[in-house]
């Protein structure tokens, strides 16, 4: 029999499902049809969008806002009539839809996401079915693609991701050294006036930084509206401490927010502009502490910048608010600022009672707003400004989407899941797509697929346990729930109970109402120290143990370890040698155990990169 009849025949009653209709999607949709793939079920939540349209190569001009599953299904069909496809314009996360006994429908699953929170749902939905699974993703011109079968190779969730990149708010509120830095506090600075405020968006100096032993100091200034003019005026400062500054100063004074400060001002940009660019620095100047081996910020006024023709020497820099590749000049940001203050302002009243603006790279008054105060911040700290193109791509953590890795990526998958289907695990590699040939001059690298770690939390047979380091006294089960079991865990519906006691303190039922318990902190709920919670969550048939340990440094913030077994701490872990292990293999380039979200992406493409 020839190849061509042989891979009919493994493939006549094959049912696969592929995850994702987007750059990877389509090519890997293509790739499975012109393969001989008969039976293909596609699920996409989203509609095809102008800008897809470059490298989704299934999606013509007349296709934007339709759905993206019927669409690349259809496109798929005119390839290959007699092909089976079927589809859902829906998200993986739809439990009612996409159970358990829905995966075990399938011989194979491919996912083609761009989300962390998505892969490790399909990743567990996938053990727990028994489905053999195939993940792969890109960034820019690096790619990877891995096989996961449960007990024989690594699950995505093996090797702990790198968290998304974060700096520590002090850097951020009181001493950026980087224009990234002045670029998120920027961020911050949108939400604070017109979005949706974060608890960690605070803009204004920070007095719990460790280093600024004159915060006693500083605050009794602030509090007495000595020495801060602004302060003087009452609330015309806006000057706010975080929750934890004031109680432990304990004057539980009501300082207004950022946000109240700038509606009660009626938005004045000029009065906005000196308080955040002259009066809360003046007042990080008192923190003397902050200078002592750093240079420190200049601030300026709205009146001195436009007064003075700010840097009109550089050729570098242009007066013209409408070039978007050069740096402007101070002038001019302090032009754009008013402009983008005013706008922003109208279209905030504009809205209903309670509704806000969410900042977008793709909102042009949002994203100047942006570009002019991290420049004018970056210059207030003695940092070198940046085009409002550069700060787009930092502030929108743009990697370009380049279609040709996406089509090798795709390719592979498919050579991946010919020997999955044959039964051919003997073959199986894990596969590396490098931004430029290794010394051997190599492009592509393959890699036996690593064996599950005993302590996954996930796939582990017998350990499921997570560390988890926050701060009892602080950390509420509400906040635990959203920040560190939906968000950082990606557990949808869990049920949480205390080991020792037996006691429900979260749970899935929409029926139970937790919500007095739920507000109140673990120390408040009697949850001490070492306490063990066991989680579980039906929807992903997971269940762990999270063993908590209190640590005072922690506000609302948290650490996870959920390596070794190992306690917080204690290091190296196995995985980082195993790490190490699989960079010395590749000879510098990217790591195996890494993700394929934004964030590793990005630092496995500076691995290769340097
Ligand atoms: N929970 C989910 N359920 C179903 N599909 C999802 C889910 N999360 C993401 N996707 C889909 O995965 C695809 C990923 O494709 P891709 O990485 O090319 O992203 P994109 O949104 O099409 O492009 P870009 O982000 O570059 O603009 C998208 O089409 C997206 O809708
Ligand atoms: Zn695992």
């Amino acid at each position: 029999m020839g190849i061509r009849n042989r891979l009919e025949t493994l493939l006549e009653d094959k049912r696969v499902l592929v995850v994702g209709a987007g750059g990877i999607g389509c090519e890997l949709l293509k790739n499975l049809v012109l393969t001989g793939f008969k039976k293909i079920h596609v699920v996409d939540l989203d509609t095809i969008d102008v800008s897809n349209l470059n490298r989704q190569f299934l999606f013509r001009r007349e296709h934007v806002n339709k759905s993206k599953a019927e669409v690349a299904s259809a496109a798929v069909q005119k390839l290959q009539p007699n092909v089976n496809i079927t589809f859902d314009h829906d998200s993986i996360f739809n439990g009612d839809k996409f159970g358990i006994s829905f995966f075990k429908e399938f011989n194979l699953v491919m996912n083609a996401l761009d989300n962390r929170s998505a892969r490790n749902h399909v990743n567990r939905l996938c053990l727990s079915a028994g489905v053999p699974l195939i993940e792969s993703g890109s960034a820019g011109y690096i790619g990877q693609v891995s096989v996961i079968i449960k007990g024989q190779t690594q699950c995505y969730e093996c090797t702990s991701k790198p968290a998304p990149k974060t700096y520590p708010g002090c850097t951020i509120r009181n001493t950026p050294s980087e224009h990234i830095h002045c670029t998120v506090w920027s961020k911050h600075c949108f939400n604070q006036l017109f979005g949706e405020v974060a608890i960690d968006d605070d803009v204004s100096p920070d007095l719990n930084d460790p280093e600024n032993k004159t915060a006693e100091e500083a605050t009794e200034t602030m509090m007495n509206g000595n020495g801060h003019t602004a302060m003087e005026e009452g609330n015309t400062n806006g000057f706010h401490t975080n929750g934890v500054a004031a109680e432990e100063s304990n004057k539980n004074t009501v300082v207004p927010s950022t946000r109240k400060w700038a509606e009660e001002s009626g938005y004045n940009a000029k009065l906005i502009f000196d308080k955040l660019f002259h009066d809360d620095i003046e007042y990080l100047l008192t923190m003397k502490d902050l200078w002592k081996s750093r240079k420190p910020p200049t601030p300026i006024t709205f009146a001195n910048v436009t007064d003075e023709a700010q840097g009109g020497g550089s050729t570098e820099m242009t007066d013209d608010v409408n070039d978007i590749m050069k740096q402007w000049t101070l002038k001019a940001c302090a032009r754009v600022f008013v402009e983008s203050v005013d706008a922003l302002k109208t279209r905030k009243s504009g809205l209903p009672e309670g509704q806000l603006l969410s900042w977008d790279k793709d909102d042009d008054d949002a994203m100047r707003f942006v570009a002019a105060v991290a420049n004018l911040r970056a210059h207030i700290f003695s940092i070198p400004g940046k085009s409002l193109f550069e700060i787009k791509s930092m502030a929108g953590n743009i990697i370009p989407a380049i279609a040709t890795t996406n089509a090798i990526v795709a390719g592979m998958v498919v050579v991946e899941a010919i020997k999955v289907l044959r039964g051919r695990k003997d073959l199986i590699r894990t596969v590396y797509i490098n931004r430029q040939p290794n010394p051997r001059g190599q492009l592509l690298m393959d890699d036996d697929p690593y064996p599950p770690r005993k302590e996954c939390f996930v796939c582990s047979s017998d350990k499921r346990e997570v560390f988890v380091k926050v701060n009892l006294n602080v950390m509420t089960l509400k906040m635990f729930k959203d920040k560190v079991l939906t968000g950082h865990f990606s557990v949808q519906s869990p049920d949480v109970l205390v080991a020792t006691t037996g006691n429900i303190i979260i749970s899935s039922d929409p029926d139970d109402d937790f919500s007095e318990l739920e507000n109140r902190t673990f120390q408040e709920n009697n949850i001490a120290d070492g306490a063990v919670l066991e989680v579980d969550d039906y929807l992903q048939d997971l269940k762990f143990s999270a063993v908590l340990f209190h640590d005072e440094n922690q506000k609302d913030s948290f650490v996870v370890e959920q390596d070794t077994g190992a306690k917080p701490g204690e290091s190296p872990t196995e995985e980082e040698a195993s790490e190490a292990k699989r960079k010395r293999k590749s000879e510098g380039e990217p790591s195996a155990s890494e993700g394929h979200d934004e964030e590793s992406q990005a630092k496995r493409m500076r691995i290769a990169a340097e």
